[in-house]
């Protein structure tokens, strides 16, 4: 079931008590037509439906992953147009999120540009979540003879920042998509261990081979 609300809605951040059930909230952020509207519509549909219009929402969506039932909100967010770099991530949304995807896309350099600018905003935060996961994702990998940013410059931004990395295609992969999101959620997972000390070798090994090992969601 996805639910669609408006962004300024309160989501609260829950885990109950015997650890069956888990609520994340997910940010996607990045340049404007980059697909995060894409991916998030893959993700929640399993469809590429090419036109996703200018819409800023927040999906609210239930599964079961591991036999764990996962209660996540996506916030698909918009580019602030006309606005200073520094508006580009707001407070609100850093305190909202549990977790964060960046999207550029392979083809636009600039895309990729914005991205930098937001991971270091985020990672400086003092509030919210400047600590949480991130992964850096290069979108419309499917548009190889357009692309205008290797791969390498997204694995070493990644690894520079503390980010996992995936090159994806919205339009071509859903499985790639899907990997994306389940990544994040392990990723929130274990910062959640962390914080209350419980954290298992699964989890430091996850976190590792998130950056160096896998590069591509196909
Ligand atoms: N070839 C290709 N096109 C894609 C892919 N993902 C998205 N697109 C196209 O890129 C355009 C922008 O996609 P959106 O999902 O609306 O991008 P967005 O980042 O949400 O854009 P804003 O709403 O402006 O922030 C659309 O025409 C999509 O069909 C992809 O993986 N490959």
């Amino acid at each position: 079931m996805v639910v669609q609300v408006k962004p300024s809605s309160n989501n609260s951040k829950t885990m109950d008590s015997n650890q069956q059930k888990t609520e994340a909230n997910i940010l996607l952020l990045g340049a404007e037509n980059v697909g995060k509207s894409a991916l998030t519509v893959r993700f929640l549909t399993r469809r590429f439906i090419g036109e996703y219009g200018d819409i800023e929402s927040i999906y609210s969506h239930s599964d079961k992953i591991d036999g764990r039932e996962i209660s996540f909100n996506i916030w698909d967010s918009l580019y602030p147009q006309d606005s200073e770099t520094a508006e580009s991530v707001t407070e609100k949304q850093l305190h909202w999120s549990d977790g964060v995807i960046l999207v550029y896309s392979i083809c636009d350099r600039s895309s990729f540009e914005v991205v930098r600018q937001q991971v270091q905003l985020i990672r400086q935060s003092k509030k919210g979540s400047g600590g949480a996961p991130i992964i850096i994702v290069g979108n419309k990998r499917d548009l190889q003879h357009q692309r205008a940013v290797s791969g390498e410059e997204g694995r070493l931004l990644a690894m520079s920042t503390d980010c996992s990395f995936f090159e994806t295609s919205a339009a071509e992969n859903y499985h790639g998509v899907l990997l994306v999101f389940h990544e994040l959620l392990e990723l929130i997972r274990d910062a959640r261990a962390l914080k209350k000390g419980t954290v298992g070798i699964k989890g430091i090994v996850r976190s590792v081979s998130a950056v160096f090992g896998r590069r591509r969601a196909e």
